[in-house]
């Protein structure tokens, strides 16, 4: 049972402030859809139907990566979703954002920028002083009301997810009220064994704490893509390390290798490690290496053959399995095995299970992958992880205390 106010709880025709998160892959500079889209859309939707009129904060990327992009294309994408116009101002809260604001009627959606690019918004602080600052205080001026629908982005303590619901009228939104309730929902299950948890992607440092938080409910773990390189760098191979200008590995290897190491001492019984990698050779190939073979100056991109071969067979004999992250870089056929190969085989067996991340999640639908035979399909990734453990997500935690 959900215990925050809804947007059943508002009023018609209000000025609403409404935090999405349609963070998303971007290829050549150029923002994709992806199923986070979709959701929001709906919620707006329906708002606006409310005669509401509805001013846009989300994130995209993080500061200092390729992904780190302006929200314009994100409106257009929204605006496709909902077959009407959507507005964007290149500005968070300054003069620009408070005059489009401003010229906002009922019925009306306008995008503001990017919340990362305002500094106030990072880094991760106590919702208190979050909502000291004057990107909240300001914003929150303007708005009859704030409305959170970004379940995906809960876990994180930045000022437009934590600050509003302190200085204001707070609401869940729809794609937030259905992820807590299923998410919730999982949490309470008991499952009989054997319980897989299938650990890939890039955001390694979210993962990590997980292993050790669900470990009473969880029999073995499967891991890959960066996640799973950090265990084999501490494990004595020598793969894990950034080269060819990636920056994925080493500040969260400095950053978590005690855990690592300790999580790998003890629970090494427990956690399956890629015995095989590929990678592009010359000619622009799929090649594949043992781990014993590895040396260190090449990018692995996807777990091999003889990986993905062992993951099926423990996904196959599972009661239950959660898929957070991709195996490798699926985006890139060539690479996609690992990936695809093991969401099929989940896809296969009646067990119960759950795919989450906003990338990994597209992956279902790029490979033609049904969504009907995966128990639940999450927009959200780390999110998702963090409520299995059991853990409160802060965004959440607010919108709790705000009701
Ligand atoms: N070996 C790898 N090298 C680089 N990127 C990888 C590798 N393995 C997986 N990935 C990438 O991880 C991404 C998904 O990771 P992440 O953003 O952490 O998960 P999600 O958004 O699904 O929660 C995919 O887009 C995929 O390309
Ligand atoms: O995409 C997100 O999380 P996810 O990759 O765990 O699904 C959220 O938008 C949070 O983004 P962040 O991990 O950069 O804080």
């Amino acid at each position: 049972m959900t215990t925050f106010q809804t947007v059943d709880d508002l009023e018609c025709g209000q000025r609403l402030l409404v935090r999405i998160d349609i963070n998303a892959p971007v290829e050549d500079g150029v923002v994709q859809d992806n199923r986070r889209f979709a959701r929001h859309a709906e919620t707006i939707a329906e708002l606006l139907a409310e005669d509401h009129a509805v001013a846009i904060l989300a994130h995209q990327g993080r500061p200092g990566r390729e992904t780190f992009v302006p929200l314009e294309g994100h409106a257009e994408i929204l605006a496709d979703h909902l077959g009407r116009e959507v507005g964007y101002v290149p500005d968070t809260f300054g003069e620009e954002a408070l005059e489009a604001i401003d010229d906002l009627d009922s019925g009306d959606v306008l995008v503001l920028e990017n919340a990362r690019m305002c500094e106030e918004e990072l880094p991760e602080e106590d919702p208190e002083v979050k909502a000291e600052t004057a990107f909240v205080r300001t914003l929150a001026s303007e708005f009859d009301a704030y409305v959170n629908d970004a379940y995906s982005a809960a876990h994180r303590s930045h000022a437009s997810l934590v600050g509003f619901p302190q200085v204001m009228d707070a609401y869940a939104g729809r794609v937030m009220e259905a992820e807590y309730t299923a998410n919730s929902a999982i949490q309470e299950r008991e499952f009989d064994s054997p319980v897989t948890m299938v650990l890939g992607g890039t955001k390694a440092e979210d993962l990590i704490p997980v292993i050790e938080q669900v470990d009473d409910t969880v029999d073995r773990f499967c891991l890959g893509g960066i996640v799973g390189e950090l265990f084999l760098r501490a494990d004595g191979h020598d793969v894990g390390y950034d080269v060819d200008g990636t920056d994925f590995f080493d500040h969260q290897w400095d950053d978590h290798r005690e855990t690592i190491e300790r999580v790998l001492s003890e629970y090494g019984d427990r956690l399956h490690l890629a015995s095989d990698l590929a990678y592009e050779d010359a000619e622009g190939e799929r090649a594949e290496k043992t781990v014993e073979e590895i040396e260190k100056a090449t990018s692995y991109l996807d777990v091999g053959g003889e990986t993905t071969g062992e993951y099926v067979d423990l996904v196959g004999d599972s009661e239950a399995v959660f898929v957070k992250g991709a195996l490798g870089v699926f985006e890139d056929e060539r690479f996609a095995d690992g990936t695809v190969d093991v969401l099929s085989a989940i896809a296969e067996t009646d067990c119960f299970s759950v795919v989450g991340g906003g990338d990994t999640a597209r992956s279902i639908e790029m490979y033609d992958l049904d969504e009907d035979d995966f128990s639940h399909v999450s927009v959200a990734g780390g999110a998702y992880v963090r409520a299995l453990t059991g853990e409160g997500l802060v965004g959440v935690d607010v919108l709790e205390q705000a009701d």
